[in-house]
């Protein structure tokens, strides 16, 4: 069944890892599919071209969501391409993993940048173009696990993680009006290049595997079914909502 039919879906960080997925994914799904990314112009590319491949449009705009400018012309050019904003998937994020008591000042702040301002900045972008619209629409937070619980190398990132389901709370309260619907996803541990280094540590791997109950742990593709629901009519009711998808990871404390 095609759940996206006739919808646009924008989505940051779309050249590699969960953003990658989640655009061919809804693309597979019948939308049109807007990518933002920063730097990987190859990944970016084979992207958009796997989903014109599917017979939907696809447009890829290059652009460092920490910058505040980005948000406007991404929102800009996609609907210069594409018409419209129905769904916008906030995914771009980074993870320089590195022990607190020695937390380089760059390293936080352009974690915090990237991860939440830019969230912020994207989120507002979209939601202005929704609202101009007038016929309501979806945002979707990639959150993380990392909202709910700490990491010892990631005191900088896990507050941008419970930040932004935190902005997702707020903007469900202030564009329901609007028929807009605000929700984040918390992903457990997904292979990609975030954590390819963190995870080459067999120790730590084998550790983590032990963790999750369904006995493996994610791939970007785990992430496309609940982005495409909540992208969907048939998530027409849920708004400030948070689903984790870790294969059952947070709840096993013993
Ligand atoms: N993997 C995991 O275990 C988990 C990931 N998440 C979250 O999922 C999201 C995606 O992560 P994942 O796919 O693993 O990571 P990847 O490193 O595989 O991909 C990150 C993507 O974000 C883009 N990106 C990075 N910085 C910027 C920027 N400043 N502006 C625009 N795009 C940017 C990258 O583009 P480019 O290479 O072109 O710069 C790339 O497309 C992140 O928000 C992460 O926090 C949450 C929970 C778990
Ligand atoms: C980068 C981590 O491996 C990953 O990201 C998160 O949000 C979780 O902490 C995962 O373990």
């Amino acid at each position: 069944m095609m759940l996206l039919e006739g919808k646009t879906v924008l989505v940051t960080g779309a050249s590699a890892g969960i953003g990658r997925a989640v655009a061919i994914g809804c693309a597979r799904h019948g939308a049109d599919i807007a990518l933002n990314f920063a730097r990987d112009v190859a990944g970016a590319e084979s992207a958009v071209a796997e989903i014109e491949a599917l017979g939907r449009k696809a447009v890829a705009i290059q652009g460092d969501v920490a910058d505040p400018e980005t948000a406007r012309d991404f929102i800009d050019k996609a609907v210069a391409v594409l018409g419209r904003v129905d769904v916008f998937v906030n995914n771009a994020g980074i993870c320089p993993f590195h022990a607190f008591l020695d937390m380089p000042v760059e390293t936080f702040e352009r974690t915090m940048r990237v991860n939440l301002h830019g969230a912020y900045y994207m989120v507002q972008a979209a939601a202005n173009q929704m609202v101009k619209q007038g016929d309501g629409g979806s945002i979707i937070a990639m959150s993380s696990i990392s909202a709910l619980v700490g990491g010892e190398y990631q005191t900088h990132y896990t507050p941008t993680k419970a930040g932004l389901h935190s902005l997702m709370q707020s903007v469900a309260i202030a564009l329901g009006k609007h028929g807009i619907r605000c929700n984040s996803l918390f992903p457990g541990t997904i292979l990609t290049d975030i954590n390819k280094d963190d995870l080459a540590d067999e120790a730590k791997r084998s550790y983590m595997e032990k963790r999750i109950p369904l006995g493996r742990l994610g791939k970007p593709d785990d992430l496309v079914g609940p982005t495409v629901f909540l992208a969907s009519d048939l998530a027409q009711y849920v708004t400030g909502a948070s689903l984790l998808v870790d294969g059952g990871m947070y709840v096993n404390l013993q």
